[in-house]
């Protein structure tokens, strides 16, 4: 799947939205990938979530046994994905702040895990994920996304694969350009 095609996607979903969005960093930007939108529907959730698994180096493939993501953007990725690949979907929430495997979900020792994401920004929550799956005992071989947005910034400390790389611009919260800082700002996301 192209990248033209992957937008398509998108855009059918109407996920691309343009305002004033408060990101899970705190950063600012006038466009917001919606996720969840692209993955209401179970099939355009599968058809992305196959073409990821498809880029995914061969080796990772046949390595992981569970895929992790982050509530709540990744788990529904996140579970695609892992039907894709075969192995196992679990997932990492933050009740408390911190995310944690909890739920009865378990790791053995080592156990090879793929941290899937929907959208990275500043790869803060990415990261995160990962060591929270680490404290678990898993041991994180690769990381993956629907959307990497960090213009290729995002440092996540283990080989990463996004479905798309979108250009899209963010802002500290004291440096908006004016056409932004007129317009109100909505923060979709549920990190407190
Ligand atoms: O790379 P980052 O700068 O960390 O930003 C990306 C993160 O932000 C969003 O989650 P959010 O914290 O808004 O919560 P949600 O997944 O519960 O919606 C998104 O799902 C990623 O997890
Ligand atoms: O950085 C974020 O919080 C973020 C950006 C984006 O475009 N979409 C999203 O779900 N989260
Ligand atoms: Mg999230």
């Amino acid at each position: 799947m192209n990248d033209e095609a992957i937008l398509a996607e998108f855009r059918a979903a109407n996920a691309l939205l343009e305002g004033h969005f408060i990101l899970s960093s705190g950063l600012r930007s006038p466009r917001y990938l919606q996720c969840a939108r692209v993955l209401m529907s179970p099939a355009r959730a599968e058809r992305l979530c196959s073409a990821l698994a498809a880029k995914l180096p061969a080796a990772v493939r046949s390595e992981v046994s569970a895929v992790i993501a982050p509530a709540m953007g990744g788990l529904i990725c996140g579970y695609e994905l892992a039907r894709a690949l075969g192995v196992d979907s679990m997932f990492v929430e933050r009740p408390q702040g911190t995310f944690e495997l909890r739920r009865g979900f378990a790791l053995t020792p080592g156990q090879k895990v793929l941290m899937m994401e929907d959208v990275v920004t500043t790869g803060l929550s990415s990261r995160e994920a990962i060591a929270a799956i680490e404290a678990a005992g898993g041991k994180v071989i690769h990381a993956a996304s629907l959307v990497d947005r960090s213009n290729g910034k995002a440092d996540l400390g283990v080989p990463f694969t996004p479905l798309i790389r979108l250009n899209v611009p963010s802002y500290s919260a004291d440096a908006l350009p004016p056409e932004l800082a007129a317009i109100p700002a909505i923060k979709p996301g549920s990190r407190a």
